[in-house]
């Protein structure tokens, strides 16, 4: 079994790093660790950074997880192979591009690309960003799926994945204490269906929502209240619409042995305990 400890980070192409970076400072609330003329690292925690844009297509989209040490990680390009994976091994050039003392990288069922690593850097100075939203770490994502119930096997049966709650086919599953580290996503095709960072309040989600609303950044749902992790939540748009969230309260998985995901039916209601509905956000005033 791949034994996942937390996402890592996310890698994102982008045509236009510029404009990346300005919404990651500005809208977004992260610090810039490091800007070269082909990529952006970007911090949210005490990590080196949790995600980069990379000069280049925006389908490009990968998406990191740690895992212990190099014997695991061996182990795990072992058991990839063996099931048809293909894997490639992280060059040196590749492992400093990553700030990763070493990780492979391969493709899940749906073509998601998903990178295994071990011992990414953290960083000694404290997260200082220059917008204050609140974050105190970069916590899920959500993967597209083309098969949910493969995936969730994959997950699951190859990678320690817990399934914590269901939405219809909508696996929440987690690697440690927390609710969920990824969500599967029905899609057509691969790719990063949204990125989430924790932030530490109620308040910080619904400050972000008069920002973001004042810097003319689409909130394509909440704010509101999901039933599965209990969180408070805000989707948003980013740079060649990829969906960001941030979230407060989400629950931690008491009793591992004991927990049984529940199912909730794919309905609004099991989005949003409040009764806000994905693809619109409530009207502001005119000012
Ligand atoms: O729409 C459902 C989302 C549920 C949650 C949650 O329970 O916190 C997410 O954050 C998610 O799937 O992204
Ligand atoms: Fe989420």
């Amino acid at each position: 079994m791949i034994e996942l400890k937390d996402v890592s980070y996310a890698r994102l192409g982008a045509p236009d790093l510029e404009q990346a970076e300005a919404f990651a400072t500005r809208c977004l609330g992260l610090q810039v660790a490091e800007r070269s003329a082909k990529a952006l690292y970007l911090r949210s925690d005490d990590r080196a950074h949790t995600l980069c844009y990379v000069e280049g297509d925006p389908q490009d989209q990968t998406v990191a997880f740690e895992i212990d040490d190099a014997g695991q990680l061996d182990a795990a390009a072992g058991t990839l192979e063996g099931l048809g994976h293909g894997v490639h091994a992280g060059t040196a050039g590749e492992c400093a591009a990553r700030k990763v003392k070493a990780f492979i990288a391969f493709k899940d069922p749906t073509g998601n690309q998903i990178e295994l690593v071990v011992r990414p850097d953290r960083s000694g100075r404290r997260y200082f960003p220059t917008r204050d939203a609140g974050i105190t770490g970069f916590s899920h994502i959500g993967l597209n799926t083309t098969d949910p119930r493969r995936d969730e096997r994959f997950w699951t049966q190859v990678c320690n994945a817990r399934v914590s709650d269901r939405i219809g086919d909508i696996a929440l599953m987690r690697v440690n204490a927390i609710h969920h580290t990824m969500a599967l996503a029905p899609a057509s095709g691969p790719g990063i269906q949204h990125i989430n960072h924790q932030v530490a309040s109620n308040d910080d989600v619904l400050r972000s929502f008069y920002h973001l609303a004042e810097q003319n950044v689409p909130i394509v749902f909440g704010p509101g209240r999901h039933p599965t992790s209990g969180a408070r939540f805000l989707y948003f748009l980013g740079p060649n619409n990829m969906v960001f969230e941030y979230s407060v309260g989400v629950d931690a998985i008491e009793d591992e042995a004991s927990h049984r995901p529940r199912q909730f039916g794919f309905e609004p209601s099991s989005l949003c305990m409040w009764g806000s509905k994905p693809g619109g956000a409530i009207p502001l005033p005119p000012s």
